[in-house]
């Protein structure tokens, strides 16, 4: 039984801005629900709204509160959250890119310090300046990579559908991984033009809207990243991520810049789905501050906690990021 709820505000500045085709993220402002029930378990939640990314204020609470609530119940099962969801053998490092942050401001250290850290897949943000300006830019940097790096890029809904035609017939001859939401009307017949033909996967990221019977059906493109903040928590995105499958889509999981707690929910929801993908999950830091610790990434890999539940635990300095209101 639940005895005790508490909502905990933060403000978490970052350590540099965060750059789209849709603007940029500063801060992230947030609040940590805390459960308690009477056998003296803790279950956490984070609410982290993203309006400008489709994430509203609903939807990241019903993410936290779900979160808390499964905490609980994982915990009590006596199992690792993925593995309460999946009903699968725990899950001990999940494979994540590295985030360059946009191609027209990506610094050679940056690149550097990618590359020496192991990662395989680098994320990077497109659609901010004219696609023949970063098509010259992503061939500069592809020329220099190592064979084996692949490059992931995240539109964020920037082009006009030629201008995404002229940008991804570029990218046939370039190492690209997959890119996301190349659309800025996406609409699935367009899509799946911009799809046919191409050697990488188009991935559905904001667009969620799209997500009806008529797509699991006859899917435009060939991958969907759950954030699931936006689908307003772990249980729906483990049926959407069902219905991909059955589809023959891939799933791939990223964070919403959530802190650490969040960031674990997303982390555990990756290792049911698909423990054998490459996911978004190295955000942890963009952020100068966190609500608590975020799970160790080394060797491009992420360690999920050890324990059962969540696995979330509170800052020691969390009053340094609290909401002052
Ligand atoms: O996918 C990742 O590696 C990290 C998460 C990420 O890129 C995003 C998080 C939140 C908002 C967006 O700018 C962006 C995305 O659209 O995928
Ligand atoms: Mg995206």
């Amino acid at each position: 039984m639940i005895i005790a709820a508490d909502w905990l505000p933060y403000v978490l500045p970052l350590q540099r801005p965060w750059q789209t085709s849709q603007g940029q993220v500063l801060e992230r402002r947030g609040k940590l629900l805390c459960l308690r029930n009477d056998r003296s378990l803790s279950g956490w939640g984070d609410c982290a709204p993203l309006p400008e990314f489709g994430i509203d204020e609903p939807a990241a609470r019903a993410f936290a509160e779900e979160m808390a609530h499964l905490d609980l119940v994982a915990q009590s099962a006596g199992l690792p959250l993925h593995a309460w969801l999946s009903g699968d053998p725990a899950v001990a490092s999940l494979a994540v890119n590295s985030n360059l942050g946009a191609i027209s401001g990506l610094s050679e250290g940056a690149l550097q310090a990618s590359l020496d850290a192991g990662f395989q897949v680098l994320k990077i943000k497109v659609g901010l300046a004219a696609p023949a300006e970063e098509i010259a830019r992503l061939r500069e940097l592809a020329a220099g990579l190592p064979a084996t790096i692949k490059l992931r890029l995240d539109a964020n809904a920037a082009w006009s559908l030629p201008e995404a035609r002229q940008f991804l017939q570029a990218c046939t001859t370039l190492p690209i991984e997959g890119i996301e939401e190349p659309l800025r009307h996406p609409v699935p017949d367009e899509l799946a033009q911009l799809q046919a033909g191409l050697p990488f996967p188009l991935a559905l990221d904001e667009s969620c809207h799209l997500l009806t019977p008529a797509f699991f059906r006859h899917p435009p493109l060939h991958r969907l990243v759950l954030k699931p903040a936006r689908h307003g928590g772990l249980l729906k995105s483990m049926e959407i991520a069902l219905r991909a499958r059955a589809a023959g889509l891939e799933c791939i999981v990223t964070s919403s810049l959530e802190s650490s707690c969040g960031l674990l929910a997303c982390a555990q929801l990756a290792a049911a789905i698909a423990p054998n993908s490459v996911h978004g999950l190295g955000t942890a830091e963009w952020l100068a501050a966190d609500t608590g610790q975020a799970p160790r990434i080394s060797g491009a890999r992420l360690y999920l906690p050890e324990g059962n539940g969540l696995g979330f635990v509170l800052a020691e300095n969390w009053t340094k990021v609290q909401d002052p209101g």
